[in-house]
């Protein structure tokens, strides 16, 4: 695996620690075509729970309410170990750890909860097989491209983004890691209809927490007091998660992540883009995405 020589203050990264293959043309961070086998042919459980998401859409915030679910809203249990070691992320290998995270998830014991940004033609077939439940969060794609920037500058796992202009570039032609937004989110969109998905959006959840952990208790079939979900709503809320060390990815070396240059829990709110979108920006923007999103019938919020 490549050594990572950077200098954040100037951006020069000489390389990713992240190996990046491609798969049907899009950039994975999978180790090897061995390991792409070993993921296409993982074996899911029927009571396994799939966590997926596009990069940056609130996977942290997700995994974190669905572990205050299963834990009925013990925060002790939740503080166990960090985000990164509590559930396995399947097609990636960090180089902290000693092994893949797809040979942990073969050893954990049911039920697994599972996270994976992969696109839905990518997913192993086994979880279609399996009838899997799955939990899809979306973000809208400006502030999913303003978060994937600032990511990049942190997280050493992930090249250099250069600057605003070159990764905004790179995310609209869909060259970036997990490929093209659009393709992601309409794909797992298009995937609801025939398999069990809940497919929920970050903009929602920031609005209101307690409807959309409703649905997600639906989904789960599970029962929790309204003492427990209000403890779960106050526990996954921004500000805590930002000060809890198990949860904002402060644990990490920083040579993984450098939260000097951008926190991991970094602004937490719908509408951010505005912050970093010229007006030609974002009028392109508008007139891909129209072209982009043709004929879909998914709605993005990108305030709230
Ligand atoms: N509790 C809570 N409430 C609201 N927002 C939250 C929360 N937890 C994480 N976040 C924000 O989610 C962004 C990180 O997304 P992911 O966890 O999907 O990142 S990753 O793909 O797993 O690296 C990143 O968004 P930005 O702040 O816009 O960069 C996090 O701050």
């Amino acid at each position: 695996m490549a050594k990572v020589e950077k200098n954040f203050s100037t951006m020069e990264r000489s390389s990713t620690l992240f190996n990046i293959l491609e798969v049907d043309g899009i950039p994975l961070p999978v180790l090897s075509k061995e390991m792409w086998n070993k993921i296409s042919n993982f074996q899911a459980r029927p009571d396994d729970l799939f966590l997926v998401t596009y990069p940056k859409s609130g996977t942290t915030w997700m995994q974190e309410i669905l572990d205050m679910i299963k834990n009925d809203g013990d925060v002790e249990k939740c503080k166990r170990v960090n985000t990164l070691e509590r559930y396995p992320f399947l097609e990636v290998k960090f180089p902290h750890k000693e092994k893949p995270d797809l040979e942990i998830a073969l050893e954990m014991s049911s039920p697994r909860l599972i996270k994976t940004h992969l696109p839905s033609h990518l997913i192993p077939p086994s979880i279609w097989k399996e009838n899997c439940k799955i939990i899809y969060v979306a973000r809208n794609a400006k502030d999913c491209l303003v978060s994937f920037y600032h990511f990049h500058r942190m997280a050493s796992l992930l090249p250099d983004p250069q600057n605003f202009e070159e990764f905004y570039e790179k995310f609209m032609s869909g060259k970036v890691l997990f490929g093209s937004w659009f393709d992601h989110v309409k794909g797992w969109w298009a995937a609801k209809d025939t398999h069990q998905i809940l497919y929920l959006f970050y903009e929602d959840i920031k609005k209101d927490p307690k409807r959309e952990i409703e649905k997600i208790l639906k989904f789960l079939e599970k029962d929790i007091s309204e003492e427990i979900l209000n403890k779960i709503i106050y526990h996954t809320s921004f500000d805590v998660m930002k000060q809890n060390p198990m949860t904002n990815y402060t644990t990490l070396p920083t040579s993984i992540m450098d939260h000097s240059i951008s926190p991991f829990m970094r602004k937490g709110m719908p509408g951010d883009w505005k912050n970093y979108f010229t007006v030609a920006q974002n009028e392109e923007f508008d007139k891909d995405y129209q072209k982009k999103m043709t004929g879909s019938t998914l709605t993005f919020r990108t305030e709230i």
